[in-house]
C-alpha cells in the first residue's frame, strides 16, 4: 500500500542496525548507507545505530533499500530496529514532513528480487485495548508474496524483501491511525547458512 497521507502527516522514525556477517561489514555497512538515497528523511548514523526520521512512506523505503543493498552482496546479512511513531515532542525534522510521497529509492529496487526471513512485533502504547487494536487492524492475509507465521511475541514473515517491508508498513500504517503512540520492533535475515 502506498502511504496516501498529505503534508500534515505526523513524523515517524526508525533506529535501526545492519549486522553483516563478513571481514567486509565496514564496507557492506557504510556503502549501504552511502548510497541509499536518503535526501527526504533526517539522519543519523553513530558507532550503534541509525537513525531516520521523516514520512512513513519514506522511513520503510530507506530502510528497506538498505537492506537489500547490504543483501545483495551475498553476505549474511541481519538488520533489527524499532519503527516509531507519535513519540511526545518528536517534531525537530518536522522540516522532511513538506517532501512528496514518492519513495526515493522505489526506482532503483523495481528489480532487485532477495528472499528473507523477518520477525516483527507491533506495539500499540497506553492502550488497555492493545490487543483489540492489534487483532483489528492488521490483516496480513492480504500481504502479497510473503508467507505469515506465528511465532512467540512476533509474526513471521518470510518471503521477498520488498514485499516484507511492504506488509510491515501496511501494519504500522494501519495501526498508528487508530493508536497515536505506536512501535514496531523487527528483525529481518538475508542469506543465512541456516537456508543452505
Ligand atoms: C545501519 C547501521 N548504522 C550504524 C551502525 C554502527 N556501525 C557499526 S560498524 C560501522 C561502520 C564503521 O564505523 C557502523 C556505522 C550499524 N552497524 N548499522
Amino acid at each position: 500500500m502506498t502511504n496516501q497521507q498529505c503534508n500534515t502527516s505526523r513524523i515517524a522514525g526508525v533506529q535501526f542496525t545492519l549486522y553483516p556477517m563478513s571481514d567486509n561489514f565496514v564496507d557492506i555497512i557504510l556503502s549501504a548507507l552511502d548510497e541509499v538515497d536518503q535526501s527526504k528523511v533526517w539522519k543519523e548514523t553513530d558507532d550503534v545505530t541509525t537513525c531516520v526520521r521523516g514520512k512513513i512512506v519514506h522511513i520503510f523505503d530507506v530502510t528497506k533499500a538498505i537492506f537489500l543493498h547490504a543483501a545483495k552482496t551475498g553476505e549474511h546479512v541481519a538488520m533489527t530496529g524499532t519503527y516509531s511513531i507519535g513519540c511526545p515532542g518528536d517534531n525537530e525534522a518536522d522540516v522532511y514532513m513538506a517532501e512528496s510521497d514518492a519513495p526515493a529509492n522505489a526506482p532503483q529496487l523495481a528489480n532487485a528480487p532477495q528472499r528473507a526471513g523477518c520477525k516483527f512485533a507491533i506495539h500499540p502504547l497506553g492502550r488497555e485495548d492493545y490487543m483489540d487494536k492489534i487483532y483489528e487492524q492488521i490483516d496480513l492475509s492480504k500481504a502479497r508474496g510473503v508467507d505469515v507465521s506465528a511465532a512467540h511475541y512476533m509474526t513471521r514473515l518470510d518471503g521477498d524483501v520488498q514485499a516484507i517491508f511492504d506488509a510491515m508498513e501496511d501494519a504500522f500504517e494501519a495501526v498508528q491511525q487508530e493508536v497515536s503512540h505506536t512501535t514496531m520492533t523487527f528483525t529481518i535475515s538475508a542469506n543465512s547458512p541456516s537456508n543452505q
